[in-house]
């Protein structure tokens, strides 16, 4: 990849985007989403070239008080990451990280940034915290927009312009840094929100935001982050580029996509959070039969291709797009254009979240896109550099571990299941092989049947005593025995070239489990039912904070359950059911046969016993455990009925 990378005249280099999305201030602490805002304007990038996007749709003034602080702040942090070159950009993340000043160039003006973002971050949390702002801001342009009746569901569109180099003549001195140098454009947008208006959730923000900046700076490339994912590698931009603006490849990318690394994952993974393996070898492999998915964040996009233009070999990539600043010297008018784009109605009887923009009605909005943007005839690129683009949060308790998987895993079996199937859709148009790539999501859901199915049945046959599985003495057995042991061996070998550890790989191998027998269960019945059209689509987003003791729990990898979900009673009752099962199963090989009994059940006994070997942290959450974070009675008494139930049924 590094070879890619040439030395360019500076002038050449085009105007880029940054979308970052943000959808609610309690489970997406602004503090958090400030400092990826920050990590994005500090990219080592001509900043008269770059704009930053945050849009919010809690429409939360909370959130708007935090990117105000943050476009003072930068003012100080700007110069000081470029004079530094200091990594990562993310202030919370640089102080939390670096905690001795020793370690810094200049300890005095450590110490002082470190105070000043200390100071901010404390201001903004106790915004947060009592819910309000400041009154002697609610004058200030922008804080006005606010007013009592406004809610995250009811509010008008907000546009801010917080900062933008163009303005300097007028009314915004505050858009040039400690150095005098250009800070990058920020903006703030919300856009409307009322009830009888269905809003499409980030696809929906993500449309409103190429239309709003499209107004103001209108870049021809364009790049999206989530709030909770962070640059780690201030050279992001530029390595993106190498691609687009390649001589002889660049012509048929459309979009480059980084991996999703987080920056919270225990040792030994415990909730199977990191992706390595997908990010070493899956995504990789991807790329050579025309390029990987779309996955909604760390992702460059042409702004046109991103608007839904189709492959030509004619096309050719205005890379001045933009470049001619928007010469309004108005941020006010400017302000009001853009809000007439984000009005709940400017969509209707439009191509928007169908042929333009990102795609609607889709869990999975990221990966449709995607994938129509491959079926438009355009390649992309996967890039993996040795120091990380991108640094998230990964999910810190197992049901919102779980949720998301069901929301992922749901998103895939609706696209295979509809016209979009990569099989038809992408017949003629795709390569077969990235066809199968998209499908091995698509069929994630299925997947929970078979899993069920095995963690179930063998079980309960050897309770009564019924063979299901060759002798071990049976030439079939090596089949089995093959296909097994290949399987689980590879996959090891695999997970710890990757980097994880045993324990990690076990620990997703749980995982796995756990995910089958519930995120893909319920998401295949919320996709039956979506197809039935009695439900309609949600998106429950992943909360990134935990409170005191749940983090420290997490942090010795210890199970979190604590609440009361349904889905832990499906978790809970096959865990117990194993254990009956085994122990019975057990029983009657020693009362009945002998150890010669053994010879016809050695799978299903071997099977069950690994069943409920990787199940122990459920039987100590279930009995063992005393504090917070165990499954609750309820829970215990539940699985413990339905497993006594299940296995007295058999019996009879
Ligand atoms: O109505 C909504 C819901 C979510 N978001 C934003 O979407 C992003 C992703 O949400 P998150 O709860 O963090 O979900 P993840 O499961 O971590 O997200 C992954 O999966 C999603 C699709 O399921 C993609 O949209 C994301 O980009 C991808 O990182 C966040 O920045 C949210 O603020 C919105 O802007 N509006
Ligand atoms: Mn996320």
């Amino acid at each position: 990849m590094m070879e890619v990378q040439q030395v360019r005249d500076e002038n050449e280099l085009p105007n880029v985007d940054i979308f970052v999305c943000t959808a609610d201030p309690i489970a997406e602490p602004p503090t958090l989403v400030i400092s990826t805002i920050l990590s994005a304007m500090a990219y080592n990038y001509p900043p008269e070239k770059l704009s930053v996007y945050l849009s919010d749709d809690a429409g939360s003034v909370l959130t708007f008080y935090a990117l105000w602080e943050a476009s003072r702040f930068a003012k100080h942090w700007l110069p000081f990451c470029k004079k530094y070159s200091l990594e990562p950009r993310s202030p919370a993340t640089y102080f939390s990280k670096l905690c001795n000043s020793a370690d810094a160039y200049n300890p005095t003006e450590w110490s002082s940034m470190k105070n000043l973002y200390e100071e901010m971050a404390d201001r903004i949390d106790t915004v947060v915290m009592l819910g309000r702002i400041p009154e002697g801001l609610k004058a200030n342009k922008g804080f006005s927009e606010w007013n009592s009746g406004m809610t995250s569901r009811y509010h008008p569109p907000i546009v801010q312009v917080l900062l933008h180099l163009i303005l300097i003549a007028g009314r915004d001195q505050d858009s040039i840094d400690d150095d005098g140098n250009a800070l990058p454009t920020l903006v703030y947008m919300a856009r409307e929100k009322r009830p009888q208006h269905h809003h499409n959730f980030k696809a929906g923000a993500m449309n409103a935001l190429i239309r709003v900046s499209s107004e103001i700076s209108n870049s021809p490339i364009i790049l999206n982050m989530d709030c909770d994912m962070y640059s780690n590698n201030s050279e992001s931009i530029r390595q993106a580029l190498c691609f687009f603006m390649d001589k002889e490849k660049g012509h048929d990318i459309g979009f480059v996509q980084y991996p999703q690394f987080f920056d919270n994952i225990t040792k030994n993974d415990l909730y199977g959070n990191s992706k390595n393996v997908i990010n070493e070898v899956v995504l990789p492999g991807l790329d050579g039969w025309g390029g990987p998915p779309y996955i909604g964040t760390g992702c460059f996009h042409r702004r046109e291709i991103l608007c839904g233009r189709k492959y030509s070999k004619d096309y050719k990539e205005d890379w001045k797009r933009g470049a001619e600043r928007n010469m309004i010297r108005n941020a006010c008018i400017l302000e009001e254009r853009a809000k007439s784009l984000i009005t709940c109605t400017y969509e209707h009887n439009t191509q928007w979240g169908l042929e333009i923009g990102l795609k609607y009605d889709c869990a999975v909005e990221d990966v449709i896109t995607g994938l129509l943007i491959h079926c438009r005839g355009w390649k992309s690129v996967f890039i993996n550099p040795p120091r990380k683009a991108f640094l998230g949060v990964a999910p810190t308790t197992l049901v919102e571990s779980l949720v998301q998987y069901k929301r992922w895993s749901e998103g895939n079996l609706q696209i295979f299941l509809s016209k979009y199937c990569p099989f038809i859709l992408g017949r003629g148009k795709i390569n077969l092989g990235l066809q199968m790539g998209y499908c091995i999501y698509g069929l994630w859901a299925p997947n929970s049947l078979p899993t069920i199915y095995y963690l179930v049945i063998p079980s309960l046959c050897l309770l009564k005593g019924i063979s299901l599985f060759p002798k071990i003495t049976s030439p079939w057995f090596v089949a089995f025995a093959f296909v097994t042991i290949g399987k689980h061996v590879h996959g090891l070998v695999e997970s710890l070239q990757c980097g994880d550890t045993l324990a990690g790989w076990w620990n997703s191998q749980r995982m796995w489990i756990l995910r089958r027998t519930t995120s893909f269960a319920y998401g295949i019945i919320a996709t039956i039912l979506k197809l039935l059209g009695i439900s309609k689509m949600g998106f429950t987003i992943t909360a990134k904070v935990s409170d005191g003791d749940a983090s420290k729990r997490y942090e010795l990898e210890i199970m979190e359950f604590g609440s009361s979900s349904s889905m832990f009673v499906i978790i809970a009752s096959i865990a117990m059911l194993n254990l009956f099962c085994l122990v019975g199963g057990l029983r009657r090989l020693v009362v009945d046969g002998g150890i010669m009994g053994l010879e016809p059940l050695f799978i299903q006994v071997l099977l069950c016993g690994l069943v409920v070997a990787i199940h122990l942290p459920i039987y100590e959450a279930l009995f063992a455990r005393k504090d917070e974070g165990r499954l609750p009675p309820s829970i215990t008494f539940l699985s413990l009925g339905f497993a006594m139930l299940a296995s007295l049924l058999t019996l009879a």
